[in-house]
C-alpha cells in the first residue's frame, strides 16, 4: 500500500483519483512545520504540495520512502531539486492545469491598474464617493511581456483584442512563433524604453532575478504600469518604490513577494500607487483541478511504476518517443546489470550504442534505465531513472552514447560495453524480438540468444571435452536443475562461455565447487530484479 501526504489544500476533487485508488492511502495534514513535517515524512511514499510547503534537503533526507514530490502547480522553487535528484525523488508539476487561470489574474490585475478599481472600491465602501479616479485606455497602448511561455503567450493573445500592440521578450522565442502570435519580438531595452506597460511571466532563476531593477527603471518610459503575477524577485521591490516615487512608474500590480507572505511593514502594502494579491494567480476552481487532477495522475503512474510525464528533475521528452521507448526499459536496465555482474573491475566508461530502430530516436530516458541497470549492483535501491545518470558522474563514470547503422540484422539492438581501468572490457548486448520478447545476443566476443529472466549462471572455461558434462553433473549432485544451456566459442580449444538457466538460486557453496572445475576459469551467478 502507497501513502500519499498531501500537505497544502489541494483540490479533492483533483486527488479523487488517489483517494479512489486501492493500493494508496491518502492522508491530508496541511500547515506543518519543517520538524513536524521531518518527525511524519518517513512513514510516506509521495508528498503532494502547492507553493507553502518549502521541502527541503533536511525533508528528503528524512523521507527514506520518498519516491515522488508532486507539486499542484507550475513553479518548484518551493521544493530542493537538486537534493531531489541526488536522492533519486522524481519532482512533477503541473504545467497546463495553471496557465489560462493565471493568464486572467495578470490581466485583471492590469485592468484594475488602468482603472485604479481597488483603490476606487476601497474609497466607495468608506463612504467617500471620489470621482477623481482618472484612469487610460489600454487600446493603443505598446504591452511589453517577459517571458513569452504558456501564460506570457495567452496573456499576449488577450492583449491584442483589446488593441494592445506587444512586445514579447524571451531568449527561447522564434521569429515564427512570435509572427504567429502577433508579438513583435523586441530586447528586454527596447521593452523597458517603449512599453507602457510590462508584465512578467518568467520562471525566478539567476538571470531573471531582478531583471527589472534601477538600470531599467532609470531609461523607462515615464508613466509606464508594470504587473508581477510570475515570481516575487523578477523585479526589484525596493527600485520599484524608488521608481514610483520619482513619478517614473504610475502604478503597479503585484500577485507575487520576495517575501511571502510579505512583512506587515512592506512597502508595496501601504502604497496608493500599487496593488497587490496574496499569490493568486493559479487560484481559480477549475484550475485547482486542473492540477490536482494532472498531478495525482503521474503520482499514480510513478508509484505504480508506469510510464509517466512532467517530471522536472528529468529532461522532458515527448510522448510519442516515450511510447517508443518503454517496452525496452527493462531490456536496457537488464542489459546493464548483465555487463555489471560480469564484471569486477572498476569501471570509468559506460559505452551505449543504439542500432536499428533505436539510432532514430531520443534514446535518453533508456539510458537512464541501462545506467541504473549497471549501478544497481552496487547502489541497490538507491540508484533509479533520475538519480542514474548524476550518480554515475559523482563515480566519475562517463556515459557514452553512440548510433550505430550496423544492427547485426535485428531491427534493433542495445549493446553496452563497461570499460575498464585494466582494459578487460565488458560488453552485453541484447534485443526486442517481435514474437520472444527480450533477448541477450552477445556476451563479450560471442554471440548467444539468451532470454534475461529466471536464474541464469555464466561460466567461462577453455573449450574441452567433457566441461559440459562435469558442469551438468556438478550441478545435479547440488540438486540444481538445468532448464536450458548455451555455449559459444570463437574456435575450437579456445576461450569459450556457457550460460544455464536453472530452476532456483545456486549458492556460494556450489559456485566455488564449479569453480574448483579444471578449465573452468568464471563461475558467476547473473540476477535479474523483476
Ligand atoms: N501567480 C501564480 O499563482 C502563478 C505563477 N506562475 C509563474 O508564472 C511563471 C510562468 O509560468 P508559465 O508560463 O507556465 O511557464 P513557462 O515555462 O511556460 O514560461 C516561462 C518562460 O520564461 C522564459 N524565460 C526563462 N528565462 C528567461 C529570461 N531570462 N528572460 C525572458 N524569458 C525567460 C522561458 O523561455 C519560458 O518561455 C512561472 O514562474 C510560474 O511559476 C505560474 C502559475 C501561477
Ligand atoms: O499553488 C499556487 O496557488 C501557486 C501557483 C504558482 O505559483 C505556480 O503554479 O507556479
Amino acid at each position: 500500500m502507497f501513502k500519499v501526504l498531501v500537505s497544502d489544500p489541494i483540490s479533492d476533487l483533483g486527488i479523487q483519483q488517489l483517494m479512489d485508488a486501492s493500493d494508496v492511502v491518502v492522508e491530508k495534514k496541511t500547515g506543518l512545520s519543517e520538524d513536524e513535517l521531518i518527525q511524519i515524512i518517513p512513514d510516506y511514499d509521495a508528498l503532494l504540495v502547492r507553493s507553502q510547503t518549502k521541502v527541503t534537503e533536511k525533508i528528503m533526507e528524512a523521507g527514506t520512502n520518498l519516491k515522488v514530490i508532486g507539486r499542484a502547480g507550475v513553479g518548484v522553487d518551493n521544493i530542493n531539486l537538486d537534493a531531489a535528484t541526488k536522492r533519486g525523488i522524481i519532482v512533477i508539476n503541473a504545467p497546463d492545469g495553471n496557465t489560462i487561470t493565471t493568464c486572467e489574474h495578470a490581466f485583471a490585475m492590469m485592468m484594475a491598474l488602468a482603472r485604479h478599481i481597488p483603490q476606487a472600491y476601497a474609497k466607495t465602501i468608506q463612504g467617500t464617493w471620489d470621482r477623481k479616479f482618472l484612469g487610460v485606455e489600454l487600446r493603443n497602448k505598446k504591452l511589453g511581456v517577459l517571458g513569452m511561455g504558456r501564460i506570457g503567450s495567452e496573456v499576449a493573445k488577450r492583449a491584442k483584442a483589446f488593441g494592445m500592440d506587444i512586445l514579447g521578450y524571451d531568449p527561447f522565442m522564434t521569429e515564427e512563433r512570435a509572427e504567429k502570435l502577433g508579438v513583435k519580438l523586441a530586447t528586454v531595452d527596447e521593452i523597458v524604453r517603449n512599453a507602457d506597460f510590462i508584465t512578467v511571466h518568467t520562471p525566478l532563476t539567476p538571470e531573471t532575478k531582478h531583471m527589472i531593477s534601477r538600470p531599467q527603471f532609470d531609461v523607462m518610459k515615464k508613466g509606464m504600469r508594470i504587473i508581477n503575477c510570475a515570481r516575487g524577485g523578477v523585479v526589484d521591490e525596493q527600485a520599484l518604490v524608488e521608481a514610483i516615487d520619482q513619478g517614473i512608474v504610475a502604478g503597479a500590480a503585484f500577485d507575487v513577494f520576495e517575501q511571502e507572505p510579505p512583512a506587515a511593514d512592506h512597502p508595496f502594502l501601504n502604497n496608493p500607487k500599487i496593488i497587490v494579491t496574496p499569490h493568486l494567480g493559479a487560484s481559480t476552481v477549475e484550475a485547482q483541478e486542473n492540477v490536482a487532477i494532472d498531478v495525482s495522475e503521474q503520482v499514480l503512474h510513478i508509484l505504480r511504476n508506469e510510464p509517466f510525464k512532467n517530471a522536472v528533475n528529468m529532461p522532458p521528452v515527448a510522448a510519442s518517443v516515450m511510447n517508443k521507448l518503454q517496452p525496452f526499459f527493462e531490456l536496457g536496465e537488464k542489459i546493464g546489470a548483465f555487463a555489471a555482474q560480469l564484471n569486477n573491475q572498476a569501471v570509468h566508461e559506460i559505452h551505449v550504442e543504439y542500432a536499428g530502430d533505436l539510432a532514430e530516436v531520443d534514446t535518453q530516458p533508456l539510458t537512464r534505465y541501462i545506467i541504473k541497470g549497471v549501478l544497481s549492483r552496487h547502489f541497490g535501491n538507491d540508484v533509479n531513472i533520475v538519480n542514474s545518470v548524476h550518480l554515475a558522474k559523482v563515480r566519475d563514470i562517463d556515459v557514452v552514447v553512440s548510433q550505430s547503422s550496423a544492427s547485426k540484422g535485428f531491427t534493433n539492438r542495445i549493446s553496452v560495453t563497461l570499460k575498464t581501468e585494466d582494459g578487460k572490457d565488458r560488453r552485453i548486448a541484447g534485443t526486442l524480438l517481435k514474437e520472444y520478447g527480450a533477448r541477450i545476443v552477445r556476451i563479450d566476443k560471442f554471440p548467444v540468444d539468451i532470454a534475461p529472466e529466471g536464474n541464469l549462471i555464466f561460466i567461462s572455461h577453455n573449450d574441452k571435452p567433457g566441461i559440459v558434462g562435469s558442469v551438468g553433473t556438478l550441478l545435479g549432485k547440488n540438486d540444481v536443475n538445468i532448464a536450458s544451456m548455451q555455449v559459444g566459442r570463437k574456435i575450437i580449444g579456445g576461450e569459450a562461455i556457457m550460460v544455464l538457466t536453472v530452476d532456483k538460486t545456486v549458492s556460494k557453496e556450489v559456485l566455488d565447487e564449479l569453480m574448483s572445475l579444471q578449465e573452468l576459469n568464471t563461475a558467476l551467478q547473473i540476477e535479474f530484479k523483476s
